[in-house]
């Protein structure tokens, strides 16, 4: 079953076509990937199916409610979280600030506990969010996200900047919140890293569809690897 569907979202930006005519099904459970060169219109998506910004033209469905596109207090409402390529956090205050403050709103205060640990913030929880190191200052955007309980987490380029420990440790959340039923649409220029998480891909290229399907049929299809893949994109970890 399908917790989120979109049917030919268009949108644009002056005589910038962002979205053109974008029609898919993200499967509940699951961990959808998706790809496309830079400006191929994913983060505007991202900002479509959170409400931030409205399409041209449309739909969407939520869990079986067909009342998209909402604006953003209904999705957050509906339980879509995203992360943003730039952390946003309140940077003055400390981790523990922080995280108090997500706890005030959160549903199920009680994880949030869990979430440090599993975060890997308990030794930088008295320290300000602007002075922390990239890595954890980016565990702490996503800690801030969980603690919404999420019933779809959308990540924009969570592994921007991180490589070696901090990329597994992240690859280790993100299974973590698999195993717990969060279905998660991934935004991500590593490739490699995507693909290893993803259960489907999708591509995107000026704001087409150009590819749907499993992590090993997109990377055998050759309008993808034209496109993208074949052009340096599983390298790029911008
Ligand atoms: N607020 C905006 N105003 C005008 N044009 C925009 C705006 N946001 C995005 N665009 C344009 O829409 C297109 C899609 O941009 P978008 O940021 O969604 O791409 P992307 O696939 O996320 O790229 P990247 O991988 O570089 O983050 C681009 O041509 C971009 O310049």
């Amino acid at each position: 079953m399908s917790i989120l569907e979109l049917h030919n979202i268009s949108l644009r930006f002056g005589g910038v076509v962002a979205l053109d005519d974008v029609s898919l099904n993200v499967p509940a459970g699951m961990t959808f990937g998706l790809i496309g060169p830079n400006g191929a219109g994913k983060t505007t998506l991202v900002n479509v199916i959170s409400g931030l910004i409205p399409p041209n033209s449309g739909s969407m469905v939520f869990d079986g409610r067909k009342d998209g596109p909402w604006p953003i207090a209904t999705s957050v409402g509906y339980g879509i979280v995203r992360t943003f390529q730039q952390t946003r956090a309140f940077l003055g205050l400390t981790v523990r600030e922080n995280l108090r403050i997500a706890a005030a709103v959160s549903p199920q205060p009680e994880m949030i506990g869990d979430l440090v640990d599993a975060c890997g913030l308990a030794e930088v929880m008295d320290r300000t969010a602007s002075e922390l190191p990239y890595a954890a200052l980016r565990h702490l955007g996503i800690a801030l996200a969980l603690a919404l309980r999420p019933r779809l987490l959308l990540l924009d380029e969570p592994a921007v900047g991180l490589s070696g420990d901090e990329l597994e440790r992240l690859g280790h959340l993100i299974r973590r919140w698999m195993d717990a039923g969060i279905t998660i649409l991934l935004i991500e220029h590593n490739v490699r890293f995507l693909m290893d998480l993803s259960d489907r891909v999708a591509v995107l290229d000026r704001g087409r569809l150009l590819f749907e399907g499993t992590p090993e049929e997109c990377q055998s299809n050759p309008d993808v690897i034209n496109t993208y893949l074949g052009r340096g994109g599983s390298d790029v970890e911008h």
